[in-house]
């Protein structure tokens, strides 16, 4: 039996009516928007929502312990008010008076309830200028430098607390960084301190500690190379390692800081946006001309042209793969030389209190500026209308309406989850072609006895014993960081924190027991703490106090990432970051941010593609210049660049 459904008068008044009133299909979503039935599991409530009023109506209905979820579009008939059989309840009367909607609910039971809901109609997308979904620091960046800008945003997050793999959890009075914990852009000067600036824009600053040493390289033939702060103090202990390619060596790193001088001089926004990207050109010439021309070339084949030694050649690929986990041949060149110099530029710098806090900071900002967030905000699915996207559904039958979306999950989770498969673009498909998922992370989260590290010992390490060969193989190569070494209010006193990881891929972890699983997490690390026992330091196991192992699939629940990847890499040797997305896509209305964006994985790089974003959304929702004849011109031949990549 259908119970009824709405019938729409030309005055903008619907009522429920039946038997024989017209069928939900009817009811437009200019007048009143998209309507929804969320029947809960075992709770009492009709949650009713529409298009463009974000808060849900719940209205006790009746006790009915076998309800389950199910929500009721306007593209469905009202008939499914029938669950199971079971005649739940129905729309009585609903009516619109200006931005007010009044409902009248009535129970099967004969029970009714009338009820008003204040919002914003459908056509002003629910007053929001921007949905985020995703508090990244990708996601996050975008958000404030929106609301910064007037734009009211809501960022959903589907965990309990922000940043994502820039999170941080507490364990046994120790704080751990989720992600690692070496951080670009943090300083106070030049234009790439894309950290510091991203805090300053919401009135936040955080207090760092600067690292004398950016990583200590311990690399096969016993090779030890620290990377310190001092750019001289860095050439001379790699060249009086291998002096017979000095030249080689100091032509290289020139090149670098060539390209990052011309990065440093530009004001960085959107290079999607003409006015802006034109603007540049004609201020900084030849810095512009300069970027052009590295933009699709590779560090490894530069630096073939100085460099002969295989050695110091396997130097440059590890320098590559602890920022790109590929080698040197497929690491873009403006991307290595962003982080092989900002590291002497600005130095690399450690918040105090952990990197969760630049995460805390960003969100009380975003919130300082009129916009929200909401934790526990699972989103299932983008809703498009008419080719657009113009609104999001979270799992528990939630639906948010705004101008614009805005994705910090990674593009396999936006288009292969929350768009239909099916519907893959163009444009996805040539990424998928040149990207692939990077592996995942097997991470050791460990507190420590104090006294089981040597004084002097560096923050940050990389392990490659034996053979170049195993750089890129799965637990090929160590990642260590010691945080406790510059903030040591970290851990409780007499302890230090050890944040091991490396590459592991989510095959290898599935399809097993969950007594297999924990066994062969405890076999896995504990190779690995041993690898670093007879490399570093002499009596670690048995100075271990806290230990935690997250595996690749830890990462894919923890951050809702794909197979739990590290972020886009390229599935041959690319052109530099000419295949590399901007933040536009193929659907109108959404946008991408984060690391499956220009210009790839790291948090100053997702800062970037964050402020990025910020640019063309505010453009494109009329808080920015925008000249459309322009646009269509400069995303068309980007777009082209693109397919030659
Ligand atoms: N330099 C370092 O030391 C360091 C440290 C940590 C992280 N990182 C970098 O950070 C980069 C990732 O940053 P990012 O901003 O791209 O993203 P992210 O993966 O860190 O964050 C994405 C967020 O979106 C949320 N999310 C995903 N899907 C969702 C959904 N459907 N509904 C609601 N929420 C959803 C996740 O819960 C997560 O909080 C990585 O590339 C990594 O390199 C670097
Ligand atoms: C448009 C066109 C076509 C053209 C035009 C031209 C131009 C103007 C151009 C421009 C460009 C630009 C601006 C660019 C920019 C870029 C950037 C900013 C970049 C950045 C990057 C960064 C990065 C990549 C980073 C990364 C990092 C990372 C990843 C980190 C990580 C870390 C770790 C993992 C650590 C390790 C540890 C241990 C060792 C322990």
């Amino acid at each position: 039996m259908q119970l009824g459904s709405f019938s729409t008068s030309k005055t903008g008044k619907t009522n429920m009516g039946f038997p024989n009133s017209q069928s939900l299909l009817d009811f437009k979503p200019t007048q009143l928007g998209n309507s929804s039935f969320l029947y809960e599991p075992r709770c009492t409530k009709v949650r009713i929502s529409c298009l463009g009023f974000s808060k849900p109506l719940n209205y006790s209905v009746f006790h009915e312990p076998r309800w389950s979820k199910q929500s009721l579009s306007c593209s469905q008939p009202l008939k499914t008010q029938n669950f199971s059989g079971k005649k739940v309840g129905f729309l009585e009367k609903v009516e619109k008076k200006k931005n007010l909607l009044s409902f009248r609910v009535k129970s099967v039971m004969g029970v009714s309830k009338d009820d008003v809901l204040e919002g914003k109609t459908a056509d002003s997308g629910g007053g929001y200028d921007a949905i985020v979904i995703g508090s990244g620091i990708g996601g996050l960046v975008a958000a404030t430098q929106l609301a910064v800008k007037g734009a009211k945003v809501l960022v959903l997050e589907k965990y309990v607390i922000p940043g994502g793999s820039s999170g941080f959890y507490e364990r046994d009075g120790y704080t751990f960084d989720v992600g690692s914990s070496v951080m670009f852009g943090f300083s106070d000067k030049g234009n790439l301190n894309l950290i510091t600036q991203a805090l300053a824009a919401v009135g936040c600053k955080m207090e760092v500690i600067p690292d004398p040493t950016t990583v200590h390289f311990h690399l096969p033939n016993s090779l030890s190379v620290q990377v310190h702060r001092g750019y001289d103090d860095f050439i001379s202990e790699l060249t009086s390692k291998f002096p017979h390619e000095k030249e080689g060596i100091l032509k290289f790193y020139n090149e670098c800081w060539k390209i990052f001088n011309a990065l440093n001089s530009l004001e960085l926004k959107s290079l999607e946006e003409p006015i802006y990207l034109f603007g540049q050109f004609f201020k900084k010439p030849v810095e512009c001309l300069t970027l052009a021309y590295y933009l699709p070339q590779n560090a490894g084949a530069i630096a073939r042209n100085f460099i002969k030694d295989p050695e110091v050649l396997a130097f440059i690929d590890a320098e590559c793969f602890i920022v790109s986990t590929v080698s040197a041949l497929q690491t873009p060149m403006i991307n290595a030389s962003m982080v092989l110099c900002d590291r002497h530029f600005g130095g690399i710098n450690y918040p105090v209190g952990g990197v969760g806090g630049i995460a805390t900071s960003l969100t009380k900002g975003l919130v300082d500026y009129g916009s929200e967030i909401l934790y526990k905000a699972n989103v299932t699915s983008i809703i498009i209308d008419n080719g657009k996207a113009v609104g999001v559904r979270l799992s528990d039958g939630r639906e948010f309406f705004a101008k614009t979306v805005i994705s910090n999950a990674t593009r396999w989770d936006t288009f292969g989850k929350l768009l239909k498969k099916q519907d893959l673009p163009k444009e996805e498909e040539n990424f998928q072609k040149v990207y692939v998922k990077a592996p995942s992370f097997l991470s050791i989260h460990m507190g420590v006895k104090a006294e089981v590290l040597p004084p002097d010992t560096d923050c940050h390490h990389f392990v490659l014993e034996d053979d170049w060969k195993n750089l890129e193989e799965p637990y090929g190569s160590i990642f260590l960081s010691i945080p406790t070494i510059l903030d040591s209010s970290l851990a409780p006193e007499g302890r230090h924190i050890l944040h091991i990881f490396t590459t592991s891929s989510i095959e290898d972890w599935q399809g097993l027991s969950t007594k297999e699983y924990e066994a062969k997490k405890e076999l896995v690390a504990d190779k690995i703490i041993s690898r670093l026992e007879k490399k570093l330091f002499p009596g670690l196991k048995s100075s271990i106090e806290f230990k935690e192992v997250g595996t690749p699939k830890t990462h894919r629940r923890y951050l809702a990432r794909d197979s739990g990847t590290y972020g886009p890499m390229p599935r041959n040797v690319p052109k530099g970051l000419l295949g590399m997305p901007f933040n536009t896509t193929a659907i109108n209305g959404l946008y991408c941010v984060g690391d499956s964006c220009f210009p790839g994985q790291g948090v100053i790089a997702v800062a970037f593609s964050g402020v990025m974003c910020a640019h063309r959304v505010a453009a494109d929702v009329g808080l920015e210049k925008k000249s459309p004849v322009l646009d269509a011109g400069l995303l068309g031949l980007l777009g082209w660049l693109r397919s030659l990549a």
